[in-house]
């Protein structure tokens, strides 16, 4: 098998896939090791090669990305990037997440506050109906 065809099986084998300085329990550079950070929060299973071992694996994966650092992260059979790119992505993710959750608050504070004016207008008809009946 060539090399060519170990980086074709794995991208095509494992749904995250991650060429690495280390592994992933024990990364050999904090790029590396930033890029198995972020994808733990995800809970998803990380598969990794380690390229410091491996001369011509770590050519052959540089050639097959034109990418030319490590980290190199595939998701799904595609090239996403290295640890910038994917700690962009995490944080853009988080900032929709927090965006979210902003527009949830606000609209419960808006619809909160329309239900207690609401209440006020009702009951004070509710009363004068009352002390109409009483009459
Ligand atoms: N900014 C890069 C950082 C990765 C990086 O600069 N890696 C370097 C140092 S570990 C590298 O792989 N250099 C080529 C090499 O060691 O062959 C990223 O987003 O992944
Ligand atoms: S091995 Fe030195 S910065 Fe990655």
């Amino acid at each position: 098998m060539s090399f060519d065809d170990i980086v074709a099986q794995d991208i095509k084998e494992n749904p995250i896939l991650i060429y690495m300085k280390g592994f992933p329990e024990s990364p050999m550079c904090g790029f590396s090791a930033l890029a198995v950070k972020v994808l733990k929060l995800y809970d998803v299973p990380i598969s990794a090669r380690d390229i410091l071992g491996d001369l011509n694996l770590k050519e052959c994966v540089k050639a097959h990305t034109n990418w030319p650092t490590f980290p190199q992260i595939f998701i799904k059979g595609e090239f996403v990037g290295g640890s910038d790119i994917i700690l962009d992505m995490h944080q853009a993710s988080e900032l929709i997440v927090r965006r979210f959750y902003y527009q949830v608050y606000l609209s419960t504070i808006l619809i909160l506050n329309l239900k207690g004016q609401l209440k006020d207008l009702l009951g004070d008809i509710a009363q004068k109906h009352e002390q109409k009946e009483s009459s």
